[in-house]
């Protein structure tokens, strides 16, 4: 039997769907600026993704590309002078960052009111305390496309493996809000198999290619495969691979692809974190 492919695209829309609705009620325009530094091949290419679902859906739209050797300072001020813009509403710096940068200084120093990104620690805070804020968009992203298709979070055993601040972690708050029961598993985690074989929900968020083989995964589980990796196959060209390998399709009972998976939702969640900024509603 193969799993049942929980395909990102319609989901992605219904959460688009929503985002046009409340862009029609919104009495200001709204507005999303992202700063990219250097010219990583995977950074420009979901910066371009952003950029383009934010023009498509007539939101205002910037890309502030600076030079890989802009400094800290020069970075901060450059967030600071977009922080006290009133016309920006939502605001993100593109992860990675060169390693002269400091990533949680830069992310303290965005207003969290346009934190569309949800990694400022006052967002993290409201996540963990159950508050409303603005929240990571591949989380919040992936509890979208589980209602959209109708897979059960309440009472569900889930084990995320991946502790990224931008995954892992505020997905593991997401879950745990939902009622589920929460393990968050990772490079460390011994005996990783044993853990995830016993996952009727697992989310795998690592960016290590192929990390789960079919025999660490419970037959008939919901697997979300987050990983995006980009690997060059054997004619020289480069694609896209998942954490999860192929092989798990013949054992899972449903199954997000890579790419056309989680990605879309990504990107739909971060046009809806960017009219909730414009709201002035924190979520
Ligand atoms: N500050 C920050 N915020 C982020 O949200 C952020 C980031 N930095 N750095 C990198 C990761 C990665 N990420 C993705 C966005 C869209 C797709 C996406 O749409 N993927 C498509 C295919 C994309 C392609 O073809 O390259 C898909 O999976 O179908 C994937 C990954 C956002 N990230």
């Amino acid at each position: 039997m193969s799993a049942r492919l929980l395909h990102g695209p319609p989901a992605a829309d219904s959460l688009l769907a929503q985002v046009r609705q409340r862009l029609q009620r919104l009495s200001r325009p709204a507005s999303l600026h992202v700063i990219r530094l250097g010219d990583d091949p995977a950074s420009v290419s979901y910066v371009r993704l952003k950029d383009r679902q934010a023009r498509a859906l007539g939101l205002h739209s910037e890309v502030h590309v600076l030079p890989e050797t802009t400094s800290q300072q020069e970075l901060l001020q450059l967030v600071e002078r977009l922080n006290l813009d009133p016309q920006v509403s939502g605001l993100l710096v593109q992860l990675p960052l060169p390693p002269h940068i400091q990533v949680s200084t830069v992310q303290r120093a965005i207003d969290p009111a346009k934190d569309v990104d949800g990694l400022h620690p006052h967002n993290v805070g409201r996540l963990w305390s159950g508050d409303p804020g603005l929240t990571p968009c591949t989380p919040a992203g992936i509890l979208h496309l589980m209602d959209h298709y109708g897979l059960p979070v309440a009472g569900q055993r889930a084990v995320i493996v991946g502790r990224s601040t931008i995954v892992g972690r505020p997905l593991a708050a997401m879950l745990l809000a939902r009622d589920a029961t929460v393990t968050l598993a990772h490079s460390r985690t011994p005996d990783l198999h044993e853990v995830t074989s016993q996952a009727p929900l697992l989310i795998v968020a690592t960016g290590v290619p192929g990390l789960i083989t079919a025999g660490m995964v419970q037959p008939g589980a919901t697997v979300i495969d987050v990983g995006v990796n980009r690997v060059p196959s054997t004619d020289g060209k480069v694609h896209l691979q998942g954490d999860v390998h192929p092989d798990v399709r013949e054992v899972a009972g449903a199954l997000t692809p890579v790419p056309g998976g989680v990605g879309p939702l990504t990107v739909a969640q971060l046009m809806l974190n960017t009219v909730l900024a414009a709201e002035g509603l924190q979520a």
